[in-house]
């Protein structure tokens, strides 16, 4: 018998507990040692810098001397990839930076001014006349007209000229504005900025829409009333614009607040109205009869997909008007097609439409025969529970269109009452119900 002692029991206990503990509460796990590369190749390489050879202490270009402080924002101010106007209610980096130029200019333009004034009440009665800045692009043109022992005129102008407006906008430190003390506009070449369309200068001291007023400590505030950093959001809601202008953000927006959501290449922008969908006049005044006055959201993407004859699975809930999201764009391109005769219709339907039930069958029977009648279209429901020859008459006289159920459409072809040959449009309404009944392995 294997004799141990206490003190080795007790080791044992130990080390059992503390290998419980590691294992339950993952303590006391001893990171393996890694060589730095500093370390490992100190005697090969010799990592320290040499004083003599930093620069950057003698380095005299002013753009080095204040450092910018590094930014997790870029550009203006917003994040790639993020929602900007989110990005904006948090963040007013922007806003800042052109307050505080504003007030910087402002206090700069001022103390000139007072300097001017004092300048002008020592050379006693001069008369200045100080329009800044009314040519554009310049702050050249300071027009001081001597009339000495006349009126002393101290209305100094404030005119903000585009040279200004832009130095506002890019921040150089060039006067931005004249001011008089109190009033931040006085004479402003409104018309004449409005004829050159520029659209800069308003007396009601807005600028491109941005409002410039004061506060109660005489500070002047910069208030944007809209984002005129991002254009996009600058312009209209996508229900004001037209299709040609809508971008690719609108129809996202335009897309979730439909609750659209898409899977697939290069998918084709949905249909907001029923005449933007380029479906014929007579299916157009279909719909209206039928008091469609809006596509639904399953119609608006649907719809202009089916138009480009691709493949398509469309997911919507009951009721969303799938129906009409399939039988317009089947309607559109039978429509297109040659009026069967009878030699033609020996060849069978153009398009085809299974449904897993007849009481379903039905009902798009019904809906389609809302719109065919309008193109012309002939349909026929190919369901059980119904006369099969009567069925077969309407199949030989010939049809654009079969509605039918899978049981009554196999029986159909088999007894060569119709056949397929010239049949390019299959649809499958709740086609995963049809798979569940084994439609596929028939
Ligand atoms: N754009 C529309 N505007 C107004 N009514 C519509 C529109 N589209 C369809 N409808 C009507 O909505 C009702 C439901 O449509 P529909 O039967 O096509 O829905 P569905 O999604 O196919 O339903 P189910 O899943 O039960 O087959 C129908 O009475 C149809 O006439």
């Amino acid at each position: 018998m294997l004799q141990v002692n206490t003190t080795d029991i007790n080791n044992y206990k130990e080390k059992e507990i503390e290998m419980i503990k590691q294992q339950y509460l993952g303590l006391n796990k001893k990171k393996k040692k890694m060589q730095k590369p500093s370390e490992k190749f100190r005697n090969i390489f010799n990592f320290e810098w040499d004083q003599s050879e930093d620069t950057s202490r003698y380095d005299t270009n002013p753009l080095y001397q204040n450092r910018l402080e590094p930014q997790i924002l870029f550009g203006r101010g917003y994040i790639a990839g993020v929602d900007v106007r989110e990005q904006r209610k948090k963040n007013n980096f922007y806003d800042r930076l052109v307050q505080n130029r504003i007030n910087y200019s402002m206090k700069k333009h001022t103390e000139e001014e007072l300097q001017k004034k004092k300048g002008s009440s020592l050379s006693h009665s001069t008369n200045i006349d100080t329009n800044v800045g009314t040519n554009a692009g310049t702050n050249a043109g300071t027009n001081t007209d001597t009339n000495a022992g006349t009126n002393t005129d101290t209305n100094v102008g404030t005119n903000i000229t585009i040279s200004q407006k832009k130095s506002l906008k890019t921040g150089t430190d060039s006067d931005i504005a004249n001011y008089n003390g109190d009033s931040y506009s006085a004479d402003i070449r409104k018309d004449k900025y409005n004829e050159e369309n520029h659209n800069i200068i308003l007396n009601n001291n807005i600028i491109n829409n941005e409002v410039i007023s004061k506060n109660t400590n005489d500070e002047f505030i910069y208030k944007p009333i809209i984002n005129n950093i991002i254009k996009d959001v600058q312009n209209k809601h996508w229900s004001e614009k037209k299709r040609e202008e809508m971008t690719d953000r609108d129809w996202r927006i335009f897309r979730e607040d439909n609750e659209i959501y898409i899977k697939g290449g290069i998918v084709p922008p949905p249909i907001r109205t029923w005449e933007e969908s380029g479906l014929s006049p007579d299916l157009l005044k279909a719909i209206k009869k039928a008091k469609y006055d809006k596509p639904t959201p399953i119609q608006m993407q649907a719809i202009p997909i089916s138009l480009e004859m691709r493949d398509l699975i469309g997911i919507a809930e009951t009721g969303s008007g799938k129906t009409a999201a399939f039988v317009l764009p089947m309607l559109s391109y039978v429509k297109k097609l040659p009026p069967l005769t009878y030699e033609t219709s020996q060849d069978g339907p153009y398009a085809l439409v299974i449904a897993p039930s007849r009481e379903l069958a039905i009902q798009i029977y019904e809906e389609t025969n809302k719109f065919a009648s309008y193109c012309s279209c002939r349909t026929v429901a190919l369901v059980g529970g119904r006369n099969a020859e009567a069925q077969a008459f309407e199949l030989r006289k010939g049809v654009e269109i079969i509605i039918g159920t899978p049981g009554r459409l196999q029986d159909c072809l088999e007894k060569a009452y119709t056949v397929l040959n010239q049949c390019n449009y299959v649809i499958l309404d709740e086609a995963d119900r049809m798979m569940d009944m084994g439609f596929e392995e028939t």
